[in-house]
């Protein structure tokens, strides 16, 4: 089986980013490029970390009407993402016309509730019960607009993956057992994520700022 765990490259210098990449990268499987990394370095950026060979995640976090949203897929098409990102909450227009615009290689996956949100965040949006059952209403929603799969914590992913059994399942908020959890809120062990059904693992702090950034994707992987 193929290493799940995709580094999170959340920095702004690309000469940072391009060598953490290359020590660890006998240890991930991808690497996630998100907002931060795509609005400093742009579509150069994920060329030159592409470079290192490994497939790569555009967290994009696309958001907006569908014709909006198919445009920026059909912009890059030519990164050749194995996995991008748009919002599950745009709606399900959206979700299918996000996946009608983007190429046939690439994976689309919707955010259901971000991992760093808890119930009291929800209430606070005006939206009623748990974490559980919003996911699982949006898990809904992007299996019926024809795309690949969903982002969800691991607190989740074990439901979602019973919901919809071929979907395609993307973790984050995960934590090594006794690491920091940060502005996270809805957390487990890349381990248990696994077990429960995720398909990628997808991990930033806990490897790319340890003091041995190396042995902590090891010791990962090794829980794995
Ligand atoms: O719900 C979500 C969706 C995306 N993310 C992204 O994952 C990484 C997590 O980084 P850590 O340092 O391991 O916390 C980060 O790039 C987020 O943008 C998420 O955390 N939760």
């Amino acid at each position: 089986m193929s290493n799940p765990v995709y580094l999170a490259l959340d920095m702004p210098n690309l000469a940072a980013a391009k060598a953490m990449a290359q020590k660890v990268k006998g240890h991930i499987g991808g690497i996630k490029l998100g907002l931060e990394f795509f609005c400093a370095h742009g579509s150069h950026g994920v060329h030159e970390i592409a470079q290192i060979g490994l497939p790569i995640f555009l967290d994009l976090k696309l958001h907006d009407i569908p014709n909006t949203v198919a445009s920026a897929m059909q912009a890059i098409h030519v990164l050749e993402p194995a996995i991008v990102t748009v919002h599950a909450s745009g709606g399900r227009a959206m979700l299918e016309d996000a996946k009608a615009a983007a190429s046939e290689h690439t994976k689309v996956v919707a955010v259901t509730m971000l991992t760093s949100l808890g119930e009291r965040d929800l209430a606070r949006q005006g939206i009623g019960g748990t974490p559980h059952d919003h996911v699982m209403r949006l898990t809904e929603l992007a299996h019926d607009s024809g795309i690949d799969g969903i982002v969800c914590s691991g607190q989740e992913v074990g439901a979602a993956h019973k919901q919809w059994k071929d979907g395609f399942f993307v973790v984050p908020g995960l934590r090594p057992a006794g690491s920091a959890v940060g502005d996270q809120k809805r957390v487990v062990t890349p381990r248990k994520a696994r077990d429960d059904g995720a398909n990628v693992l997808v991990i930033g702090r806990p490897i790319s700022r340890a003091e041995d950034p190396v042995q902590a994707a090891r010791d990962i992987e090794a829980t794995l």
